[in-house]
């Protein structure tokens, strides 16, 4: 039986879509970090709620976050931010109408009139522009993907798992910061959870047979952290587990290197395999493992203002290139990217930005330039399935939502929940190297 699930149930549209009241409330992220629980409700009793993630390796171009700097949290307290939206942004976007996401993201940015946030923050903002596009759902009587995708909703995103950690988000030793498995010629959500649920079982074990018990830990995406140094050993476990799964062929690889993690700027080199590489050695040795593995995906490949080289590695590599802090989810420099050829696939993160509409712009700019869309998590996230939702009104290709975890499994669990209302007419989305 099809069923649209209850917690997300269409109903009958409620008409006064004003904005009656914006609150918030200051909560924790799976890593206790306190971050923003935003509220908007409408006159005519439409309510939408939304939480703001946050990260850890964060691109230096990113939306400023607001945080209260004093004893509470180690600084990182939010107070400051909730007290913004309940005295300054509630007046001031009362009365505007929820389903006018654009007026409401227009009246943010006059309100914070800074360049990068830093008077709002980037994290209420998002929080306040995320929970009106949830009120208006509401308000129009749809579950939030199907507002967001208007009439074009069936495809579902093709989720990249995070299986063996790195970098900034684990203390396994590894430069890159996720290893990834892709499924690959899979036809649904069910499938793709299923295959990378079984594998993921069997690498756990692989690796207490192979080192000890504690590689079973799992960083901040719910990916083991074995102690190694060599992505090659990443991709060498991740294949031998898909192969005893049974799954040997059904999945490639992909990398979230994040590179301005591991260069340093003095030297201009960067630490891999604990030595130093120079930038010409880095793009060497990723068109070696395309070379020995079934690698189809390179997130940030480079520092993240290293256009020229980035777009040196899209036009010399098979692999699509992504680009996170590269991109930040700017227009702008999404741009000044697609202008230099550099990268191929759009990585989507919201609070990068911190509003929706600015996001929806870069996505729009990326398709219309033929980049792929991979709308992404944060290290920091909360069980909202906001996340899942986006990703599926917008059509994304790919979704990035970690392995592992309650706040990652809740995106997963979404998406079997929406590829069970669609029905007949869920179909995985076909991204590049399908
Ligand atoms: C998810 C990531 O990490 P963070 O949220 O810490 O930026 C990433 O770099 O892609
Ligand atoms: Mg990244």
């Amino acid at each position: 039986m099809t069923r649209e699930p209850t917690n997300h149930e269409s109903h009958a549209p409620r008409t006064n879509t004003a904005i009656e009241s914006v609150s918030a409330l200051e909560i924790v992220d799976c890593r206790l970090d306190p971050t923003l629980r935003v509220t908007v409700r409408t006159a005519g009793g439409a309510c939408g709620t939304a939480d703001v993630p946050c990260g850890r390796s964060t691109g230096s171009h990113e939306a400023v976050e607001r945080r209260d700097g004093d004893d509470r949290f180690h600084g990182r307290g939010v107070e400051g931010a909730v007290e913004t939206v309940e005295t300054e942004i509630d007046p001031a976007l009362a009365g505007l109408d929820v389903t006018d996401q654009r007026a409401v993201d227009r009246a943010l940015d006059e309100l914070d009139g800074t360049n990068d946030r830093s008077r709002l923050g980037g994290n209420t903002t998002t929080g306040v522009s995320l929970a009106t596009a949830v009120a208006a759902a509401d308000a129009v009587g749809l579950p939030l993907y199907r507002y967001l995708g208007r009439a074009d909703v069936g495809s579902l995103p093709v989720p990249l798992f995070d299986v063996i950690e790195g970098g900034e988000l684990a203390e396994s030793g590894l430069a890159f910061q996720e290893h990834q498995l892709i499924p690959v010629g899979a036809d649904s959500i069910s499938e793709v959870v299923r295959m990378c649920a079984e594998t993921y079982s069997v690498l756990g074990d692989l690796l207490e047979e192979r080192y000890d018990a504690r590689s079973r830990n799992v960083g901040v995406e719910g990916g083991y952290t074995p102690p190694i140094t060599d992505p090659r050993d990443a991709f060498d476990l991740a294949l031998a587990a898909a192969e005893e799964a049974g799954y040997g062929g059904s999945f490639a690889l992909g990398i979230d290197a994040a590179a301005s993690h591991f260069y340093d700027p003095e030297s201009g080199t960067y630490a891999v395999l604990e030595e130093p590489f120079d930038r010409g050695e880095l793009l060497e040795f990723y068109a070696d493992l395309e070379d020995a593995y079934p690698l189809v995906s390179i997130e940030d490949p480079l520092e993240e203002n290293d256009l020229e080289g980035t777009a040196e590695l899209t036009r010399s590599l098979e692999a699509q290139i992504v680009g996170d802090d590269l991109f930040v989810t700017d227009p702008d420099r999404l741009r000044d990217g697609i202008e230099r050829g550099a990268g191929d696939a759009l990585l989507l993160k919201v609070n990068q930005v911190g509003t929706l509409t600015e996001a929806l712009e870069a996505a729009d700019l990326a398709r219309r330039n033929g980049y792929d869309l991979q709308v992404s998590e944060r290290s920091g996230q909360t069980p909202d399935t906001w996340l899942a939702e986006l990703a599926v009104g917008l059509s994304a290709t790919q979704i990035k939502t970690g392995v592992t975890r309650g706040e990652r499994t809740e995106q997963y669990n979404r998406l079997l929940e929406i590829e069970r209302a669609l029905g007949d007419g869920a179909a995985l989305a076909d991204p590049p190297w399908e």
